[in-house]
């Protein structure tokens, strides 16, 4: 297993740069959490690290190598092992495929990887609470939580070593990210390395031990939740914590 990084990461849009030196990494077993205002760029820093979004200065590696310099066989493996669950579900897949085909495409793949895990597309379902009914249904279809569930389902299914969650369980239900929460954490117990991206500051602090607040284009301040909203150093932490009155007082 290897560390997915962002080392010193200048990226942005056009000439805007949105990061401006921002470095974190995620190790096996690690669970790391990042937290930002809106627009502060932790979905660019994530499509960053996934290789999807080219920085303009530093680099993101996996293992010693960079992301973005990969064979295209290094990129079919990279991206069976760090597997991304995204706000909208399941991104680049054609909204008339049905569930039956994406999840046995993504197990046919994870087979050819060596990493089969034996699990048939009603099993994945079973791990995100979708009854197999939902096989026969197109991705158009499905509401927002049954596609943040299937997008979950669908990275679970070929073993990763990291997962990446982007706002993974907005359209949810409590009882729903519980139970999603739940299946990460268990997940996140076998040495798998996590990446949460969230404005949900409890879901963020329920999966992460080590929590970055990205600001500036970069990390202002790292450590736990606790210690981030009761002892804010940083002035971008200072008003996350403001925003968040009763993140603070669950704290308190
Ligand atoms: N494709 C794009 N073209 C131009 N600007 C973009 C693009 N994607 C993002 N941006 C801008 O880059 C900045 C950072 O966006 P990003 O989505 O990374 O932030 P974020 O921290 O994830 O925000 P949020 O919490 O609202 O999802 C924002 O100002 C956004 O408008």
């Amino acid at each position: 297993m290897s560390a997915l990084a962002a080392h010193d990461v200048w990226a942005g849009y056009g000439g805007a740069a949105v990061l401006q030196g921002a470095s974190l990494s995620v190790g096996p077993g690690e669970r790391v959490g990042v937290i930002g205002r809106s627009g502060a760029g932790k979905s660019t820093l994530v499509q960053v690290l996934l290789g999807r979004h080219k920085p303009t200065q530093g680099r993101a590696t996996y293992g010693a190598r960079p992301v973005t310099k990969m064979s295209r066989k290094e990129t079919k493996a990279f991206r069976s092992v760090v597997r991304a669950v995204h706000q909208e579900g399941l991104v680049g897949v054609d909204s008339r495929t049905s569930v039956a085909k994406v999840l046995e495409s993504t197990l046919n793949d994870s087979r050819k990887a060596g990493r089969a895990t034996g699990l048939q597309p009603e099993d994945v379902l079973a791990r995100v609470g979708l009854e197999p009914r939902f096989l026969g249904r197109t991705l158009h279809s499905l509401s927002g939580g049954e596609k943040q569930r299937l997008a979950l389902a669908d990275a679970l299914a070929t073993r990763p070593e990291v997962l990446v969650l982007d706002e993974p369980a907005t359209a949810l239900d409590p009882a729903l990210r519980e139970a999603v929460a739940d299946q990460v954490a268990e997940l996140a117990a076998t040495g798998v390395g996590l990446l949460v991206v969230s404005h949900d500051l409890r879901l963020v602090d329920r999966l992460a031990d080590t929590v970055h607040v990205l600001g500036e284009g970069r990390v202002v301040e790292t450590g736990t939740m606790r210690t981030l909203l009761t002892d804010p150093q940083h002035d971008e932490t200072r008003e996350l914590a403001e925003a968040y009155p009763e993140a603070v007082g669950a704290f308190r």
